[in-house]
């Protein structure tokens, strides 16, 4: 008996050669699809999709595409995947469903596309002109003159500006949540790299193909360490070692080293490792070279060139101001992000021996999330709409600036489903549980 062309079996070291341009395969539920004809018209890009090929991409997919997409995949399909290494989550539940259809049904009453925000577009002018106006602050003689304190507050402010292009110009065009164009994700992806000297393209990988893809999930989300012994203990599947009675001092320490170590890795990991941690990293487009020779000679202009020719610093001064700024820019990142997900109220989801996990991935998203502050605008505005995180995690597509409107049909629809939502008061609470959570996986477990 011959097989139809669309069900030849593939294997996974078949499908993970076929991770360019060239060659784009991806699979979802099993199902092969050679997307070669299809990268010139994905509504999404091609920047993002090419990122995805050359795996099993079941989970990043149907985190951000509907059933009606699908339709338009069957041409494309070209066999069947023979074994997957990656967790596989349950089909999508009644729950997953009936939410999706109330948020849309929500955005149609309003008559509005949840990826139009023109609104935000006064966030990102805001942030990146406080980016640079604190930057004047730290460089600038005569602010230097007028108070020598003036340029360590301002760099202090610069590093928190830059976190927030993070949450707004990075977060909003790399989940395609600010409009449908994808030129217009790529003008705010390069802006945020000129900015901030670090790569949106590992951020793609890292965020989006491993931590929402996997939110929690030990050895799958980038973002929980797994590493035994790791420099801190977040979960049980982590054996104990004396010195984690310390982690209650030290992540401070730590938290203030994020971006440092980020900028010295990222383009690496993207050039020449091809791999973020356990995460491969596909052979890069020819542009991609060029965006990173231009964005990096902006930011080399700007980082050391400008504060040493016109500004006139030291070398060592220019170096002592930009680490007061990682240093901000650091610790307020990791203590919002972990905020969020490095609690004990939140779910460890973890896949049997046979890589499936029981529940479906919207159900998680909610359980290995905690919201706060709802309802405050002025955290909402300081954390780019993080504090929903789990509306966040469930609609990265939406932009931010619904997250307060959609976030009790949310709330609605997970109390009519049994779905725990967990959510705190204020920012404090929340880090109150996060540090709390580090103290208590610190302390010597009772069987060890
Ligand atoms: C990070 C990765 C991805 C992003 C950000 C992304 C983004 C998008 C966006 C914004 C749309 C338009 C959705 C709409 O308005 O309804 C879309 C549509 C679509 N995407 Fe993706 N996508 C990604 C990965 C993928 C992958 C891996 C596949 C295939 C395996 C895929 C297949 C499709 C299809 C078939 C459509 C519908 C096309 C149509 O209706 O004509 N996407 N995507």
């Amino acid at each position: 008996m011959t097989l139809k062309r669309n069900e030849r079996k593939i294997t996974i070291k078949e499908l993970e050669a076929a991770n360019t341009a060239r060659k784009p395969w991806a699979a979802v539920r099993g199902n092969v699809y050679d997307l070669t004809k299809f990268i010139d018209k994905h509504p999404g890009g091609k920047d993002f999709l090419l990122a995805a090929v050359g795996r099993d991409a079941t989970a990043l997919y149907e985190s951000l595409h509907s059933d009606t997409n699908t339709k338009v995949l069957a041409k494309y399909k070209i066999g069947i995947l023979l074994e997957t290494n990656m967790p596989q989550y349950a089909k999508k539940s009644k729950f997953t469903n009936d939410l999706e259809k109330r948020v849309l049904a929500y955005f149609a009453s309003i008559g509005r596309n949840p990826r139009d925000a023109p609104w935000m577009l006064l966030a990102y002018g805001i942030l990146t002109a406080a980016f640079a106006v604190t930057y004047y602050g730290m460089f600038s003689q005569s602010v230097a003159q007028y108070s020598p304190i003036l340029p360590w507050v301002a760099a202090v402010l610069n590093g928190w500006s830059a976190a927030m292009t993070g949450f707004y110009l990075l977060h909003d065009s790399c989940h395609a949540s600010f409009t449908r164009k994808p030129w217009v994700w790529q003008a705010m992806r390069r802006v945020y790299e000129s900015i901030t000297g670090l790569s949106t393209l590992v951020w793609i990988y890292q965020h989006s193909l491993g931590h929402h893809s996997f939110t929690n999930v030990v050895g799958a989300d980038p973002d929980v360490v797994d590493e035994n012994p790791g420099i801190l203990r977040v979960h049980d599947g982590q054996q104990w070692w004396s010195f984690y009675g310390l982690q209650r001092y030290y992540w401070f320490p730590l938290y203030t080293q994020l971006i440092l170590s980020r900028k010295l890795t990222e383009w690496k990991c993207l050039f020449y490792d091809r791999r973020f941690k356990h995460i491969k990293i596909n052979p890069p487009q020819t542009s991609e070279y060029f965006w990173c020779t231009t964005v990096m000679t902006v930011y080399s202009i700007h980082h050391f060139v400008l504060p040493y020719t016109y500004f006139n610093h030291s070398i060592l001064r220019i170096l002592a101001l930009h680490t007061v700024t990682d240093i901000a820019w650091s610790t307020y990142l990791t203590l919002i992000v972990n905020a969020s997900h490095i609690n004990s109220e939140v779910a460890w989801p973890k896949a049997d021996s046979q890589g499936k996990i029981s529940e479906d991935w919207a159900v998680l998203q909610i359980k290995s999330s905690l919201d706060f502050a709802h309802g405050d605008p002025w955290t909402t505005w300081l954390c780019g709409g993080l504090n929903y995180q789990a509306v966040h995690h469930m609609f990265p597509y939406v932009s931010q600036y619904y997250y307060p409107e959609i976030a009790d049909i949310v709330k609605d629809t997970c109390k009519d489903y049994g779905v725990p939502y967990h959510i705190k008061s204020s920012i404090w609470t929340a880090l109150g549980g996060h540090l709390g959570h580090l103290s208590l996986f610190g302390e010597k477990p009772v069987s060890s």
